[in-house]
């Protein structure tokens, strides 16, 4: 029998049966002998985030504007562009977040230090945790508006 937590497969390159961790997606040809455990993931992340207010935000103010009146989807328009501008190489992403984030952090380059969870929005924290250090996000909604996170350590 085959131990709780890992799946049996066929290659569809040799057609020989290998076995896929379903909480860590490794795979192995021989037959598990241990369980596979969930992985719970880490306990705290450092993570940097460029954050983009709008109209909506729950306070649409920052160092940058007092009185924040775009819209959601002029927001979503710049935080995009903010985004290829970084994967593109054209901008760092410190650098960026330095210059155009509407939250404090942005004079660390949008470091937000350590934290665990309970620390953060919900949609901030879900998005922050599945990220592997060096990981950018996509575009992440929360009250506070929008945001790019990359995951620092
Ligand atoms: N632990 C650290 N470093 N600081 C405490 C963070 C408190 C936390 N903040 C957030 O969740 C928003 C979204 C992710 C980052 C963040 C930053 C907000 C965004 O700006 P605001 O909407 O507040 O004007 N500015 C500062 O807090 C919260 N539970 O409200």
């Amino acid at each position: 029998i085959i131990p709780e937590g890992w799946e049996k497969r066929t290659s569809r390159s040799t057609g020989q049966n290998y076995y896929l961790n379903i909480y860590t997606k490794e795979s192995q040809w021989d037959l598990p002998t241990e369980p596979a455990k969930p992985v719970t993931g880490p306990e705290r992340v450092q993570c940097s985030h460029l954050l983009v207010k709008h109209s909506g935000s729950r306070r649409p103010s920052s160092w940058r504007e007092e009185n924040i009146t775009k819209s959601k989807e002029e927001a979503m328009e710049l935080i995009e562009g903010y985004r290829e501008q970084i994967t593109s190489g054209q901008a760092s992403f410190a650098e960026l977040a330095s210059k155009v984030s509407d939250c404090s952090s942005a004079a660390r380059g949008g470091d937000l230090g350590l934290f665990g969870r309970g620390a953060m929005q919900k949609p901030f924290e879900d998005a922050a945790f599945a990220l592997k250090v060096g990981e950018l996000s996509g575009v992440v909604t929360t009250d506070s508006g929008l945001h790019i996170i990359l995951r620092t350590v």
